[in-house]
């Protein structure tokens, strides 16, 4: 066994019948195979070396070979027998990148001549996964059994159980019995110091209800007033990981890349993190909702306020009211003020989207914690509209109001509502799309659909804001719209059931991340960074190339 600088151990060990160099430094785990005589055609058509990431090495254990146990006793399937000259051996399981972001647990098994390097080995590799301190060593999981296609118990029991056992992280299980439990659940008696993390089986709905539980908590636990809009919230200390088990899962595709429950255990795992802003959103100095992807007034909230009056059409009501709520055209008057992020790097429109260690992200960070949020720069290329004590103000007839914390990239979508909105920099893309013609919102529409801009057309605007306020022409007051809840239609309500009918509804209703909203009059302010994710954003390029190794098990 030779030593290098750097290198803490190096051996020539063996994987099914090959002899192999191994070695390990604090940053990576390679192998690399020795070329002989009678493999070297073989090298040279397959490839013959393997680098991994030491902090994306899940779990390492000694096997005895003859018993086909692992050190601590199960049983463990074999695909290599011992040899006299390689009688022990040790199996280090580790991430493997497959293709579009996907992850995958793959086993290594190495053979040693005798007991005492096999020991250093397992030893070495178990200090250096010691050293690992961001991982999570206990978590507190809770499963929506009806989330989705009702997988979310099997999901969790067949796929991410398992690798939470290989990786020795322990868990406590609640499967929720009815909408909130989670939520209400982590806000009252939930004993949040036991655990290093908050996981959530289940779609975005459930991820909306972790974030509602764990945020109100934190506040409460520090005596923060939710109900102030102007109140700094304190940022959560635990992280959340979503094993996706829903409908869309949003969230786990703008965060992870992709919606598939083997990555994301894999991400909680090696303990990785993502920041993520929340948005609060008020109304008349009372908290209604915390946002995380999308606020949408207009098209989006009447598509959303259609489609639950037709539950009974499944998922298909989506498109049904989608199309519905097209032809219908309606627009809707009021004024959106807001406070424009004039100091942050990058706009809506420039062409880089939020990636893993997001530079932008970064930077803006930076300049939220030197700026007080409240002390927004007025726009200098700004020239048109008005400005009311710092906040710019603009009236208008709408056909949507928008507001982005994200891309909102789906495969509906692949580039979402938002292209270039970041994950983590205290702000909130706010895109206005004007009265126009039908015609022209179809093309605005499609644009979501390819590659071509969206916001390069005259009625659409859009503006990297750090809090906005909406108010509708005719503000209703609260009274009216209870009456329009116990079913006593106004003249907007008729026009909305008979799209026939020529006039525009007064209100349309705010879809927040899939909730409708109470109020029309609301007030946003993007709380930077408030929450982290156990995900890293999404990868552009694997850090290592993956490399066919023809003796890895
Ligand atoms: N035991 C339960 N019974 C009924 N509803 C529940 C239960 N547990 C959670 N819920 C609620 O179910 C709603 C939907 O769940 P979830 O988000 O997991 O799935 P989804 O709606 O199918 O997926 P997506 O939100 O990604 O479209 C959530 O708003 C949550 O509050």
């Amino acid at each position: 066994m030779d030593k290098q600088p750097g290198i803490l151990l190096s051996s020539h060990l063996l994987i099914r019948k090959c002899v192999w160099e191994v070695s390990l430094n604090p940053l990576v785990l390679t192998w690399r195979q020795i070329p002989s005589q009678k493999n070297i055609q073989q090298l040279l058509k397959v490839g013959s070396s393997r680098i991994v990431s030491v902090p994306e090495i899940l779990a390492v254990w000694e096997i005895d070979l003859h018993s086909g146990t692992k050190d601590d006793g199960r049983w463990q399937k074999m695909s290599q027998k011992p040899t006299e000259a390689y009688p022990l051996a040790f199996t280090v399981s580790y991430v493997r990148r497959a293709r579009k972001h996907r992850w995958r647990c793959c086993d290594v098994t190495f053979l040693c001549p005798d007991w005492a390097l096999c020991q250093l080995w397992v030893q070495t590799i178990k200090e250096q996964l010691a050293e690992q301190t961001n991982r999570p060593k206990h978590l507190l999981v809770y499963i929506n059994p009806y989330g989705g296609k009702q997988q979310g118990r099997r999901i969790y029991e067949q796929k991410v159980a398992p690798l939470f056992a290989r990786a020795s992280v322990s868990t406590d299980v609640i499967v929720t019995e009815y909408a909130n439990h989670a939520r209400d659940h982590l806000t009252t008696v939930a004993e949040l110091k036991l655990y290093d993390g908050v996981v959530c089986v289940g779609g975005d709905g459930m991820f909306s209800e972790i974030v509602h539980g764990l945020v109100s908590r934190t506040q409460k636990d520090n005596d923060v007033d939710q109900n102030s809009p102007e109140e700094k919230l304190v940022a959560c200390t635990l992280r959340i990981g979503i094993i996706p088990a829903g409908s869309t899962d949003c969230i786990c595709y703008a965060t992870v890349g992709i919606n598939d429950p083997v990555t994301s255990t894999l991400h909680i795992i090696i303990g990785d993190s993502q920041p993520m802003d929340v948005c609060s959103v008020h109304h008349n100095n009372t908290f209604l909702k915390y946002s995380l992807s999308l606020l949408g007034y207009g098209f989006y909230g009447d598509v959303l306020a259609d489609s639950e009056r037709k539950l009974w059409m499944g998922p298909v009501r989506y498109d049904f009211s989608g199309f519905k709520t097209f032809l219908t055209h309606h627009y809707y008057e009021g004024t959106v003020s807001f406070q424009q992020a004039t100091d942050t790097l990058g706009t809506p429109r420039d062409k880089t989207p939020c990636r893993a260690g997001c530079l932008t992200c970064l930077h803006n960070r930076r300049q939220c914690s030197k700026n007080s949020p409240d002390k927004s720069t007025a726009d200098p290329d700004f020239t048109d509209g008005e400005y009311e004590e710092g906040w710019r103000v603009i009236r208008g007839k709408f056909l949507a109001i928008n507001a982005a914390s994200m891309s909102c990239a789906c495969p509906r979508s692949p580039q979402g509502l938002s292209p270039a909105a970041h994950l983590a920099d205290g702000t909130t893309d706010l895109i206005l799309v004007r009265k126009c013609s039908r015609f022209n919102f179809l093309r605005h529409l499609i644009r979501h659909t390819n590659k071509d801009d969206q916001f390069d057309m005259t009625f659409v605007e859009v503006h990297r804001v750090r809090r906005f306020r909406f108010v509708p022409r005719h503000c209703q007051s609260d009274s009216e719209r209870e009456l329009r809840g116990n079913g006593k239609r106004t003249f907007g309500q008729i026009c909305r059931d008979h799209p026939a009918c020529g006039c525009s509804p007064a209100y349309s209703s705010w879809n927040c991340d899939g909730e409708i909203l109470p109020h029309a009059a609301i007030e946003v302010g993007v709380h930077c960074q408030l929450i982290k994710l156990f995900a890293r954003g999404i990868e552009e390029t694997p850090v290592f190339e993956e490399l066919p190794a023809p003796c890895v098990k």
